[in-house]
């Protein structure tokens, strides 16, 4: 349905939604869309740089399943969801009489419900599959496909602008480091958009790794891309790079592996957990840190990636390294 909105670039989408959301201007009943570079925000009138947008109404999907479970007696339609791919996931369980509903009308393959937190260093997921035959998820962002067993690992679809922002840097000719790959989040985003000399990938969990190498081939990257399955701060080579990518939230304990594989003038992309009272000054202790490891660093951007939960907030910043005492 032809709606007004915001086209918004994904790197400033996310303020774009608060600022909407704010001003009450964000039309909820419409889910907002993006295609390979831009956000499209639905607004609930149009305003000075509005543009029309084809737009899924929300109601769809519930309004239907709603009618049919009410009058079959049914309860809990209109459960949260999130959706990645071909497969949802619910935030708590479902009746599974009207599951069935959810795929057809989403037309997805898979549909799994949390039965708790992501657990331990791997951050391997607890999801329970209530339909389909489970297996491989694909989801399709920003030009990259990345293919995962979502029983096995975690994907957060929170945090796209930070896995798109990759594809806008010019990496060519750098050696980067990514020391916490996963299934390529960050990095097949690079490896898609600019042509690196080297990059040296490192993951714990050998499924991360086993899909990893199936989106480096299914995403056709043709750099130069050496794979280490382990702790990063001991399966690593020896090694100087002109980009470090740290995407995990207990990065800081990682911090020495890091400084030890940097050089003037390398960055260092930190991600990490602090309460909201700190999320402005953390990164000066990890400045401090470093200083005592002989390294003197800067930071040259804090952002905020997410909240989680009501009190910690997941931000990254980028340091660089400016002098090695
Ligand atoms: C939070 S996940 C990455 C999430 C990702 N940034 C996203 O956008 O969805 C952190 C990754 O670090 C890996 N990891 C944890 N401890 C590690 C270690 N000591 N060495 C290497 N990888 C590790 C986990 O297996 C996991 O794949």
């Amino acid at each position: 349905m032809e709606r007004s909105c915001i086209r918004s670039s994904k790197i400033s989408a996310d303020d774009a939604i608060k600022k909407f959301r704010a001003l009450g201007l964000l039309d909820t009943a419409y889910h907002i869309e993006q295609d390979e570079n831009y956000v499209y925000i639905p607004l609930i009138r149009h305003i000075g740089g509005s543009i029309n947008h084809d737009f899924k109404p929300r109601e769809d999907v519930f309004t239907g399943i709603e009618k049919d479970s009410e009058r079959r007696g049914l309860k809990n339609t209109g459960a949260p969801y999130i959706r990645l791919g071909n497969s949802i996931i619910f935030k708590s369980s479902i009746s599974r009489r009207i599951v069935y509903k959810y795929a057809s009308r989403l037309k997805v393959d898979n549909i799994y419900v949390e039965t708790g937190k992501i657990r331990g260093i791997k951050r391997e997921p607890s999801l329970k599959l209530i339909y389909g035959s489970g297996g491989e998820t694909i989801v399709r962002e920003s030009g990259v496909s990345y293919i995962m067993d979502l029983q096995k690992v975690m994907f957060s679809p929170g945090n796209i602008n930070t896995r798109s922002k990759m594809k806008f840097i010019d990496f060519t000719g750098m050696v980067i480091l990514d020391m916490f790959c996963g299934i390529g989040y960050f990095s097949l985003q690079i490896l898609k958009n600019s042509r690196p000399a080297r990059m040296v990938m490192c993951d714990i969990n050998p499924d991360s790794i086993h899909y990893l190498k199936k989106n480096l081939q299914v995403n056709r990257i043709k750099s130069k891309v050496d794979v280490y399955t382990g702790d990063s701060r001991s399966v690593l080579p020896v090694m100087q790079a002109d980009y470090i990518i740290m995407g995990n939230f207990n990065s800081i304990n990682f911090i020495v592996a890091a400084l030890l594989r940097s050089r003037i003038g390398t960055q260092i992309s930190m991600h990490y957990l602090t309460p909201t009272e700190s999320m402005n000054s953390t990164q000066d202790v990890i400045v401090d840190i470093a200083r005592k490891l002989g390294y003197v660093i800067e930071c040259i951007e804090n952002t905020k990636v997410k909240s989680v939960g009501p009190h910690y907030q997941h931000m990254n910043a980028i340091f660089k390294v400016s002098r090695i005492l």
